[in-house]
Formats: structure tokens, sequence, C-alpha cells
């Protein structure tokens, strides 16, 4: 089973709000159908989207990050609508290369209570892949015990559902090859986030969960195996290399 996190600045034009990168976009898709290809017997793939240009811009707007929620109703429906409508595009692209992808937004499955902790039920997505789907879930707000609701990102979702549905792979897409080291070249592995703290920088954009040092922190906490490549790189993930950067402690 393979969790793959299309990244937000990947799809999308990050400088432009509520913008697609189209070609990108397309590219992505024309990826992941040529994967899966006669389906039967396909890996089951759950794909996860970011925001880019999507959610991010409505979230500082309202001033809402992780931990700083909203209780303001028409604000959650600014931040999760635009989020949805990302969504949309993904799935129209995906669904028009006859991959069986179907939306599941975290809005109206997650919470965290009061401590931040996530808590995503996996039930509906299992089902939904015995039955041949590819659940497509997004980065989105969650309603959040004393706080109203606050942001989760696509990269805490990609853990979540690594860990309960017990993932062999985790790949994250994003604009960039892999890691890269203070002389731009992709890191090959990632053991410690020690060894690589002082090249891990946040995101070039506005992007309100945390860029490249969360990932990696948050990647280094998982039992699989994680991966971090650019768009170029999707098939050889998909058809099982390990392209860009690949993340695994030493303890796992
Ligand atoms: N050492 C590094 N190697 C590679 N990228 C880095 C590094 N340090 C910081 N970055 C930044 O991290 C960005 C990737 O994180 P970002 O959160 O923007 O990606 P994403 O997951 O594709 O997007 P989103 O969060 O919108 O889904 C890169 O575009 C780059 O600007
Ligand atoms: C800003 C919102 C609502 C979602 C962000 O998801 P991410 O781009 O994966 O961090």
């Amino acid at each position: 089973m393979i969790v793959l996190k299309l990244g937000g600045s990947a799809i999308t034009d990050k400088e432009r709000p509520e913008t697609l990168d189209r070609e990108a976009l397309e590219r992505a898709a024309d990826a992941i159908s040529g994967t899966r290809d006669g389906a039967a017997g396909a890996e089951d793939l759950v794909i996860v989207h970011g925001g880019g240009s999507f959610g991010h811009h409505n979230a500082s707007e309202h001033g809402v990050t992780t931990t700083k929620g909203t209780h303001d109703a028409e604000a959650v429906i600014d931040i999760h609508g635009a989020m949805k409508t990302l969504n949309q595009f993904v799935l129209q692209r995906l669904l028009e290369r006859d991959v069986n992808a179907v939306p599941v937004h975290p809005f109206s499955t997650a919470h965290r209570d009061a401590e931040g902790a996530l808590a995503l039920p996996t039930g509906q997505i299992e089902t939904m892949l015995a039955e041949g789907f590819v659940p497509v879930l997004h980065g989105d707000l969650v309603a959040h015990a004393d706080e109203g609701a606050t942001v989760v990102s696509g990269d805490e979702l990609v853990a979540a559902l690594a860990r309960d549905l017990e993932a062999d792979r985790v790949g994250l897409c994003s604009t960039v090859p892999g890691v890269l080291d203070d002389e731009d070249a992709v890191i090959d592995r990632i053991a410690s986030f020690d060894d690589v703290a002082a090249v891990l920088g946040a995101s070039d954009a506005t992007d309100v969960t945390g860029g490249m040092a969360g990932k990696v922190r948050t990647l280094l906490d998982l039992d699989a195996p994680a991966s971090i490549f650019g768009l170029e790189d999707i098939e050889a993930f998909l058809e099982g290399g390990e392209p860009g950067t690949t993340i695994e402690s030493e303890a796992s």
C-alpha cells in the first residue's frame, strides 16, 4: 500500500492565489494513471494533496495556522472551500485518465484534541481501497478542541495514514528533486534530523504549515521508508524505485 502526496507547491502556481499549474498537475495525473494501467492487481494507492496557492493564502488572511484556530464559520468555509476547489481539479484530472479517484475531505471526518493531537478515522478509506477506489485527501481545516478549527497539513495526513494503514511506502512529490544540501545537490538518504538540520529551511512561498524541515521531521517518525522527489520522478517512485531523497530513521 502506497501513500503519495502531491505537494501543493508542485501542482499550483504559488505566486498567484488560487491558480493551478495545469501542466504540472497533468504531468502528475499522467504519471499516476500510466503506472496503474490495467488497475486490477495494482497496488493500493491513497493520494493526499497540499494547498500551494489554494488554502495557504486564505488561512494566512484569517490568521489560522495548525495551532491557532478560528471560530468564524465564514473563515472556515473560505479556507475549506479553497481546498475543496483544488481537490475537485485534482480529481477531474485523474478521472479523465481513468484513475478511480474519489474525494475524502478531512474537515468532515477528523479532529484535534486540546493538545493538538490529530484523530483521523480510516475505516472509510480502507473500505474505499478494498472496493477499488483511489481515495484523494487534502490538507484542510479540522475542528480543534478549544481553538475552533485549525489547519491540518497534507504532510500530517500522510503520516497519520501511513501509520494507521501500515503503508509500505510513502512518497512526497514537491517542487524540488529531493532534499538539497548546501550546494543544492540532492541528499540521497537521511537517517537523522541533526545530520541535515543546518540545510533545512521553510517554504519559499506563503505556507502556513512549515516547508522542508517539518516534512523531514514528520517522515523520520514513520516506520515506512519515505521519499521526497520532484514531478519527473512520480513514475519511478510508483514503480518501486527510490528517487530523490529517501528518509528512514535508523530506529525503524
Ligand atoms: N534543504 C532544502 N531542500 C529542498 N527544499 C527546501 C530545503 N529547505 C527549504 N526548502 C523549501 O521547501 C519547499 C518544499 O516545501 P513546501 O511545503 O513548499 O512543499 P509542498 O509540500 O510541495 O507544498 P505544500 O506544503 O503547499 O503542499 C521547497 O520548494 C523549498 O523552497
Ligand atoms: C492551508 C491549508 C488549509 C492546507 C495546507 O496543506 P499543505 O499544503 O499540505 O500544508
